[in-house]
């Protein structure tokens, strides 16, 4: 492992390390039967271009970066299983980004974001976000994020990168570092890249060419997606835990096999289409309400 040069690269080679067939297996087979529809592939699109923060790239990258840095767990553990988070009949990440944009209000600039949320106590969370999981870390999150001048900072980094054409998993990694706390915490980098792919989604959007490459897939909801398709075969006793609602310690070895095959399946996928892998999620993120009842795997992490 002595010349690997990019995040990317790191990152699929932790996936091949945590990678674990008889957990979790890609079933090859069933991506080469996956029909070529290139048609159906496109970027993310966010919506971010119609909001405050979508009047200048600096806002943009800030608003990627702000929003992804508490873009994960969207359920909270019950003797049930698990209940989901609600703001306003708004369900998940898209509930999160509802309640962002009140916090955020009309200015393209986040200072409004930080007058609210960069205290880092717990109840500041509560009250823009309601009901939500972990609200003590997501403050502190967010207090990271907010500090002294740092996100406009990371933004104009982004702006930078951006301004290449390019951005890439190395972006992601940039963030992570600069932002320890928040974002360097996770070896899949999934909510940092999710923050440069909102940024070039954004880009995209507004008729500017980027190459974006990324892998956005080690969270709950892809490999739910693709256990549904049959791309991911899971052992029977794992499939059952998760069918049960059992919790699946952080950092476990069936924890790392699920996001691992995750990533990988995604890069597989993304090769037989001949499509990006950023495509290659986004379409799968697009039908993940297609795939019914299928439960996801219960990890309390801060990770996705
Ligand atoms: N690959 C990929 N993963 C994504 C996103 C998003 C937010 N995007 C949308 C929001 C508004 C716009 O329409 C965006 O498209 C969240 N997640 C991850 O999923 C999980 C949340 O799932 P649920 O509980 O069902 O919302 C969580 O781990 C979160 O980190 C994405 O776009 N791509």
């Amino acid at each position: 492992m002595s010349n690997q040069t990019s995040a990317k690269e790191r990152l699929l080679a932790q996936a091949r390390l945590d990678y674990q067939p008889d957990l979790v297996a890609v079933d090859a087979e069933a991506i080469a039967r996956l029909p070529v529809r290139a048609d159906r592939f496109s970027h993310a699109t966010t919506g971010l271009s119609e909001k405050p923060a979508g009047q200048t790239h600096q806002a943009a990258a800030a608003y990627s970066i702000a929003l992804n840095s508490i873009n994960f767990m969207f359920w909270t553990p019950t003797p049930e299983g698990m209940a989901r988070y609600d703001w306003n009949g708004a369900g998940g990440a898209d509930g999160l980004t509802a309640a962002l944009d009140h916090v955020w209000g009309a200015q393209p600039a986040p200072d409004r974001l930080r007058e609210v949320l960069g205290s880092g106590e717990e109840k500041t969370v509560i009250d823009a976000f309601g009901d939500i999981s972990m609200p003590r870390r997501r403050a502190h999150f967010l207090r990271e994020v907010l500090r002294d001048d740092q996100l406009e900072q990371a933004a104009a980094e982004l702006v930078a990168a951006g301004d290449t054409g390019r951005l890439t998993s190395d972006d992601a990694e940039r963030l992570a570092k600069r932002f320890p706390v928040a974002y360097g915490q996770d070896t899949y980098l999934m909510r940092a890249q999710l923050a440069v792919m909102w940024y070039a989604g954004y880009l995209i959007d507004q008729g500017t060419e980027i190459d974006c490459d990324v892998i956005v897939a080690a969270n709950y909801q892809m490999p739910r997606v693709m256990r549904s398709i049959k791309v991911l075969r899971y052992s029977p006793e794992l499939a059952a835990k998760i069918d049960r609602h059992t919790l699946i310690v952080r950092h476990s070895v069936e924890e790392r096999a699920i996001r691992a095959a995750t990533v990988l399946s995604t890069q597989a996928m993304a090769q037989h289409l001949g499509v990006s892998e950023h495509a290659m999620v986004n379409v799968l993120w697009k039908n993940r309400l297609a795939c019914g009842n299928v439960p996801h795997h219960l990890t309390i992490t801060t990770d996705y």
